[in-house]
């Protein structure tokens, strides 16, 4: 298993957010983390790639292939994670190519710092977002959907065996947001685990294979995409009417009408 937790609880004061979660991800697997705003996907994101510290008062656990993430060292633990969280912290005032030259960060074993592998690797990376034309730009002037491919492009520099995604398709067009699932897809299919928080039900249904839904409440409801996703748990996740349509082996649901208050 890839990544798995234990009776994980996650609360702030007066707000539960995570109540006894089971999980277990394998390599090769696509999980979506869906829920309302608030509800806590960002906490478990952090929680499951062990920026956030589990206290161990109720035995929740995290575990990262097989140990715990505080007992690996930060550059193998990156070689099994790679995060991308909503906020990113702090300026980089590089070009682009040196931005996702940080991707191999946790590969890096000569003091002289990058290797031509390296360079070529980020450049692999930086073409498969449809970057090339910018790699000699400044980072900081790119548009908000081109920063987000660069961003993706710095995790698969990294190539992590676990993928955390906080909402890896914020900013990006139609296309580039198919674009950036077809990549996705590719890499369970080499045997990658994904986990991502998404917005749009309907990239879930289409290219996960596994559901977490997150309730207001802490509950939580896991398991196949098929068995999970439908049309009365989205609903009770999300408080509004669901319409469901389908398109081929594809099921599209849509928000229908707001609860009368
Ligand atoms: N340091 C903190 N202290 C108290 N409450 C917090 C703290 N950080 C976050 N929260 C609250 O915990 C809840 C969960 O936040 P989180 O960012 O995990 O939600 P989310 O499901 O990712 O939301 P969104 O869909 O809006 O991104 C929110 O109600 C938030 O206001």
């Amino acid at each position: 298993m890839m990544l798995q937790t234990r009776n994980l609880t996650l609360e702030y004061p007066g707000k539960m957010l995570c109540r006894n979660l089971d999980l277990t991800i394998n390599p090769g697997e696509c999980w979506a983390i869906l829920g309302q705003n608030g509800c806590g996907k960002t906490t478990l994101i952090h929680a499951l790639g062990g920026l956030r510290p589990v206290t161990d008062g109720n035995e929740s656990s995290v575990m990262v292939a097989g140990k715990p993430a505080q007992a690996w060292s930060r550059r193998e633990l990156a070689r099994n994670l790679g995060i991308m969280l909503q906020e990113e912290p702090g300026e980089f005032w590089g070009d682009v190519h040196e931005y996702v030259l940080l991707g191999r960060h946790p590969h890096v074993n000569s003091m002289f710092g990058w290797q031509a592998a390296d360079h070529e690797i980020a450049s692999g990376a930086v073409e498969r977002m449809e970057l090339t034309g910018l790699a000699h730009r400044s980072l900081a002037t790119l548009s908000g959907g081109e920063r987000q491919r660069a961003r993706i492009a710095l995790l698969l520099a990294q190539s992590p065996e676990c993928y955390l995604l906080d909402e890896p398709l914020q900013h990006l067009d139609l296309r580039h947001q198919l674009s950036a699932m077809t990549l996705f897809d590719e890499l369970c299919g080499q045997g990658k685990s994904l986990v991502m928080v998404l917005h749009d039900v309907g990239w879930a249904s289409r290219f996960c294979d596994h559901v977490l839904m997150l309730f207001d409440d802490g509950h939580t409801i896991t398991g196949s995409t098929e068995e999970v996703l439908n049309r009365s748990n989205l609903e009770a996740l999300y408080q509004c009417t669901m319409a469901e349509y389908v398109t081929g082996r594809t099921r599209h649901f849509v928000p229908g009408t707001m609860p009368s208050v």
